[in-house]
């Protein structure tokens, strides 16, 4: 059974480099890669419930679209709820929104109204901090329904980027570390 550091090491050797995608001068990390690769993909849910497991969590949320595919199947591990924070136009129902701005573009975020309880105890979960911009938009989105932010994890940091500045008060949880170009 691979330790901590040998399961970190295998994610991040999973993880795809592209240069200059989707623009000239982004070093684009392609996640895709980790979910070709079952043990990969097992290892980050399984360090992500390891993480949450004691925490006392009512609500994984993730965000469309590659948070959604590492907070749902986190939310099955840890038996709570999943809430998907989704682009503008997808979610049927009433809902609130929040604008934000990444490395490359500027976006909303639109979540369920109820879909979070007040006092509710959530981990937000995404692919990838870069800016933070996603990251805090979903902090003031959980606020905004009253929900508790316990922490938010990712699977890769660009440190480079200092996306922690712009999520202050919130602690982050990431599994490796990348660089740009
Ligand atoms: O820290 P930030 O600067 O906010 O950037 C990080 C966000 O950018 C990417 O999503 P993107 O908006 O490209 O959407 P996608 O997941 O739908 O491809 C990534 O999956 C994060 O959600
Ligand atoms: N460099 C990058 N690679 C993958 N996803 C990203 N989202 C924002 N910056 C990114």
């Amino acid at each position: 059974m691979a330790d901590v550091e040998a399961k970190k090491e295998i994610i991040k050797n999973a993880i795809r480099g592209i240069p200059d995608f989707p623009h000239k001068g982004i070093l684009f990390w392609d996640v895709t890669t980790i979910m070709l690769n079952h043990q990969a993909f097992q290892y980050s849910i399984d360090l992500f419930a390891e993480q949450y497991k004691d925490k006392k969590i009512d609500v994984v949320a993730g965000f469309e679209a590659r948070g959604l595919i590492f907070g749902a199947p986190l939310a099955l591990a840890l038996g709570v709820a999943f809430v998907p924070l989704r682009k503008p136009g997808k979610l049927p129902g009433d809902k609130i929104s929040e604008e934000y701005k990444t490395e490359y573009s500027t976006d909303k975020i639109e979540m369920h109204v109820g879909a979070i309880q007040p006092g509710q105890r959530v981990v937000l979960v995404d692919d990838l901090i870069a800016t933070g911009g996603t990251l805090a938009a979903g902090i003031n989105l959980v606020k905004k329904a009253g929900g508790v932010v316990v922490e938010a994890a990712c699977v890769i940091e660009l440190p480079f980027l200092k996306g922690r500045d712009k999520i202050q008060g919130t602690d982050l949880f990431v599994l490796v570390e990348k660089e740009g170009l």
